[in-house]
């Protein structure tokens, strides 16, 4: 990873995500805006042959399913959904590939579904996979698999999924492309709302309003991109977010969007995946003394410092550290199974090998392992 502290390094960053939204990507009509597409993938092309590498997390699957299956509108069923995706996705990364190949440039396709990056060893196998198309000198282009994604098991949208698939491919910037030209202080329809060019840190986005609510394609509205913000930036990602016309300029590092910051530091790719991407399979309950040593940042947990334990997990399993009022401190590895800790509780290195045995004389989640979640605050219409 090549760190990138200002906008202008934007130019010359060596692997970034761009995500491109279904409002830009499909006319009213519910057909592709090939206009649109081609303009994105001649900015990507020349990216490319300068070198540098660009992942394209393209949303726009369900959206192009609209017109060519007649639907009023964008399906609100799961099972319509699924369906105008299987249709639409062929087409949008068949058009991808044209557009490409005018360029001389393969693409390779990836259909991720959230099971993809919760469970460690399909995200390793994601990982690889996309590590060797880049190596191959192909732009992987990503999308959910919509068409077998049911609600309960969906990334939530595709912002989501372009942060965490930043992480995964360790991106040097994320690049969100929509219909806005950036993040304005309200809702960009109401009179007198201005656009903020740059956000140093969250206090930047007090008072800031956004809605959930997207366009009539779109998903997710300015929330969700701000969510997606919050994960890339929080992990030493810098994230651009503008209209998709200004693709060129905002690659390029010119002052167009808003530019955020990285935030957190660059972290390595598991205690990502800890942070954002596992799915958590139990509770591990702190006493104040090991909250407080957890979020001194350096400590690992030691049972001494429990005083209690929820869900069924195995050790390696990811799990939340929540205080005795029930807040979530932090997210890690256990060492030991659910079963095993009720008899750990509360006591010692020692106390634990004289009456345990050794093997339980050590952490039940080592510092490595263990990730601090940070609080967050916005004001949501
Ligand atoms: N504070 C805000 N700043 C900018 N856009 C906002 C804000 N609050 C809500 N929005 C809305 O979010 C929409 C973009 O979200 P969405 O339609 O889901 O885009 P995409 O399809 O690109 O993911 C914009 O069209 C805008 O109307
Ligand atoms: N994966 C879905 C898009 C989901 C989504 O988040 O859409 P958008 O808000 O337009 O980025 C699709 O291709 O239709």
């Amino acid at each position: 990873m090549h760190p990138i502290a200002a906008r202008a390094q934007l130019s010359t960053a060596h692997r970034i995500v761009v995500k491109i939204g279904s409002s830009s990507l499909t006319g009213a009509d519910g057909h592709l805006n090939l206009d649109a597409l081609r303009k994105l993938v001649q900015v990507i092309a020349d990216r490319h042959e300068s070198g540098l590498q660009t992942l394209l997390v393209t949303s726009g699957a369900v959206a192009a399913g609209i017109g060519p299956l007649g639907l009023p509108s964008r399906p609100r069923d799961v099972a319509t959904a699924q369906a105008a995706a299987s249709v639409g996705q062929g087409m949008l990364v068949a058009r991808y590939a044209e557009a490409f190949a005018d360029r001389s440039i393969t693409v390779g396709q990836i259909l991720l579904t959230a099971e993809d990056t919760v469970r460690r060893t399909r995200y390793k196998n994601a990982q690889r996979s996309l590590e060797r198309l880049f190596r191959l000198g192909v732009v992987p282009i990503v999308n959910e698999n919509d068409a077998v994604v049911t609600d309960e098991l969906r990334f939530g949208d595709n912002d989501r999924l372009a942060a965490l698939v930043a992480q995964l491919v360790g991106a040097d910037a994320l690049v969100l492309l929509t219909d806005v030209d950036g993040l304005y202080d309200g809702p960009p329809t109401r009179e007198g709302t201005r656009r903020i060019s740059e956000v140093l840190g969250p206090s930047d986005l007090e008072g800031i309003e956004v809605s959930g609510r997207g366009s009539d394609v779109g998903t997710g509205g300015m929330l969700t991109k701000l969510e997606s913000v919050s994960i890339a930036t929080g992990s030493g990602i810098p994230v651009v977010l503008t209209k998709a016309d200004n693709a060129r300029p905002a690659i390029a590092g010119e002052r167009v969007g808003t530019w955020f910051a990285p935030t957190g530091k660059r972290a390595s790719r598991k205690r990502l995946w800890i942070a954002h991407a596992a799915r958590v399979q139990g509770k591990i309950v702190l006493d104040d003394g090991a909250v407080d040593a957890v979020l001194g940042g350096r400590a690992s947990l030691l049972a001494a410092g429990i005083v209690g334990v929820e869900g069924e997990f195995v050790a390696g399993d990811p799990v939340e550290l929540v205080s005795k009022s029930g807040s979530v401190i932090a997210r890690g590895l256990t060492g030991f199974d659910a079963v095993e800790i009720p008899d750990m509780l509360g006591q010692s290195s020692r106390a634990l090998r004289e009456s345990l045995g050794s093997g339980y004389d050590r952490e039940v989640i080592h510092r490595d392992d263990l990730v601090l979640v940070r609080p967050k605050g916005l004001r949501v219409s």
